[in-house]
């Protein structure tokens, strides 16, 4: 029997221990953790986004703030709102939601927000710890650190000599899971769009990450019978089939087929979309819990 992953229960038992770790933060040391989440322009789906983590936060607690603003927002600007920020004692964590409109250097923004504040972890200074291992100090990427906690949920903690696969080098998603089932003593190959025969090489991994973003493009026999595949695409194709102009969500994988071959996979949507979210609260917990010196719980 496969194992759907439920990605809507983890991320629900990850919130309900950052919500009572709050509690116990402003009761002992008087800090409530704050998120800073700033959205140039005005992208529908970064909306979505961007309101459900203000609406998370505030379930957990946090001091909940929203920057919108309008997207001929000059760079200079954005970067004098993000130093603004981190100066502010009651701000413990900064997102700045991607993508940028394309007139702002994206990777000078992410760089200027100060790496104790980065709950995305896109900084260099997070993404070299994370790649050297410095993990107690490292804030990991919303997406790879939920999708390695579900990968914990159905395996246990020891991954070690596990075969691990991930498709896709992206610096949000694929290096990032990289560098984390390595951490966890995988054997890790990273595929791309160079990868010579892909279907053969996913066949060959006991994780099976997507993270390529193209509907349905890993087949159910590119998947070895048992292995655990987490699909963290997201992507929205035409559903004619029910009604003119309507869409559906599909991940990377084709759900029926590797269904049929995994132990465990993740469904879309319900499955690693909505660890992003818990796992940006727990992060912030983390950064308002080291500002404390408190020692955070962990996930
Ligand atoms: N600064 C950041 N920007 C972006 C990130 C990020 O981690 N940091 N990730 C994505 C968007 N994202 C959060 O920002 C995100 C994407 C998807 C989901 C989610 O829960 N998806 C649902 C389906 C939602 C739907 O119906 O459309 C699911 O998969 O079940 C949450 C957060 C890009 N930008």
């Amino acid at each position: 029997m496969t194992d759907i992953i439920d990605g809507k229960i983890v991320a629900e038992s990850v919130v309900e221990t950052v919500r009572r770790a709050t509690a116990d933060l402003v009761a002992s040391h008087g800090v409530q953790p704050g998120l800073a989440v700033v959205i140039v322009g005005e992208d529908p789906a970064s909306q979505v986004y961007v309101s459900s983590k203000g609406k998370k936060a505030k379930e957990c607690g946090f001091l909940s703030v929203q920057h919108t603003l309008p997207a001929e927002t000059g760079e200079a600007d954005l970067l004098k709102l993000i130093a603004d920020l981190n100066a502010d004692d009651t701000i413990h964590g900064i997102l700045v939601q991607l993508p940028l409109p394309d007139h702002i250097d994206s990777g000078k923004v992410i760089q200027a927000i100060a790496p104790e504040k980065d709950v995305d972890g896109f900084s260099f200074v997070n993404v070299g710890k994370l790649g050297t291992g410095e993990m107690d100090s490292a804030f990991v990427p919303c997406t790879p650190a939920g999708s390695m906690l579900l990968i914990e949920r159905v395996r246990g903690k020891d991954l070690s000599g596990l075969n691990a696969v991930v498709i896709g080098r992206s610096n949000i998603v694929g290096k990032p899971m990289a560098n984390l089932l390595l951490a966890a003593n995988c054997t890790v190959t990273v595929a791309h769009s160079r990868t010579r025969d892909l279907p053969a090489l996913a066949r060959t991994a006991d994780i099976l990450v997507a993270a390529v973003g193209r509907p349905e493009m890993i087949k159910g026999d590119w998947v070895k019978p048992g292995a655990t595949v987490i699909d963290v695409g997201i992507n929205r194709i035409p559903a004619p089939e029910n009604g003119e102009g309507k869409t559906r969500l599909v991940g990377d994988v084709e759900f029926a087929g590797a269904s049929e071959a995994a132990g465990a996979i993740t469904p879309v949507p319900g499955g690693v979309g909505p660890m992003t979210i818990a796992m940006l609260m727990a992060n912030t917990l983390v950064s308002a819990s080291r500002a404390a010196g408190v020692e955070p719980p962990a996930f």
